[in-house]
């Protein structure tokens, strides 16, 4: 069984963070480990607290992992600020890790801040340019490109711009490109072509972890030795149907249900 890795924030409500990658990677049958970056107190309603960990023991848990396992893709998730993000960048120099997907998570889906201010000009400087693969949303393409969106012409051009900044192949998604539209169409970009991937928009509330499950989705079938193409094809079918199996959970945003196909 291969083995990966997430570097992200536990989510006390279950529907995000290391415990939606942790489920991801159980179903698609990969042997996750996990460095955790942050405690938050969260629900599906908000987050309530950040409670982060020293940098100095992201550090210790990266050497754990990975000083002792053949890691054969990592991802990023919530990295909470610039120190946590330096300590995650050196580490996957020092170990070699090459299959680096970096889910650059800035706010979550409720609100409420998981990177800080500050952090964004190290994530840019310190790991996008070890990224195999980066998967921001909207809000967080705009935020690192400095350019608006509001078309899928947008979304190819800010894929560019991230290119031109280091990293291998760029996935924008559009899950919130238009409240009203019919299809989620995610643009993925290798620095020669362009590809399109979409879904119909499933029309209920169940975004909770969306994202944090497509990034560790393909960490397990990169791992599994999948081309970026076909993991992102694979990948975006995962989430489908994991927003599709959400059940009630809470008062608030569902989560998805990344043990939906079991
Ligand atoms: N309503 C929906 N129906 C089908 N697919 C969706 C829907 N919303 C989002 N997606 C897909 O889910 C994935 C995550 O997209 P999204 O743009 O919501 O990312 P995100 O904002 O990072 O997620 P999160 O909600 O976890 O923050 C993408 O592949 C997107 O196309
Ligand atoms: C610990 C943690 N990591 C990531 C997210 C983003 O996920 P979402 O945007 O779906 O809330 C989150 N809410 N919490």
């Amino acid at each position: 069984m291969k083995k990966v890795l997430t570097v992200a924030g536990s989510d006390s409500g279950g529907g995000a963070g290391i415990q939606a990658d942790l489920k991801t990677f159980a179903a698609l049958r990969v042997y996750g480990t996990s460095v955790i970056t942050a405690l938050t107190a969260q629900n599906t309603l908000g987050v309530h607290g950040v409670h982060p960990v020293p940098a100095e023991f992201v550090a210790r848990q990266l050497d754990a992992v990975l000083s002792d396992m053949d890691i054969e893709a990592a991802k990023t998730g919530m990295l909470v600020n610039a120190d946590i993000i330096e300590v995650v960048a050196r580490k996957v120099k020092d170990y070699g890790l090459k299959q680096l997907v970096v889910d650059p998570v800035m706010v979550a889906t409720t609100g409420g801040s998981l990177l800080a201010e500050k952090a964004e000009a190290a994530l840019k400087k310190e790991l996008l340019p070890l990224a195999l693969l980066i998967t921001p949303n909207l809000p967080e393409a705009e935020v690192l490109t400095g350019r608006k969106i509001k078309t899928e012409k947008d979304m190819r051009e800010c894929a560019r711009i991230l290119h031109d900044m280091g990293v291998s192949f760029v996935l924008i998604k559009g899950g919130h490109l238009e409240e009203e539209a019919e299809e989620a169409v995610d643009i993925l970009y290798d620095g020669a072509n362009y590809y399109r991937f979409t879904k119909p928009k499933l029309k209920i509330n169940a975004t909770h972890g969306s994202g944090c499950t497509l990034s560790a989705a393909l960490t397990a079938l990169l791992a599994q030795g999948l081309p970026v193409e076909e993991a992102v094809a694979r990948a975006k079918e995962f989430v489908f149907q994991s927003i599709k199996g959400a059940f009630p959970v809470g008062k608030g945003v569902l989560p998805v249900n990344p043990l939906a196909m079991l």
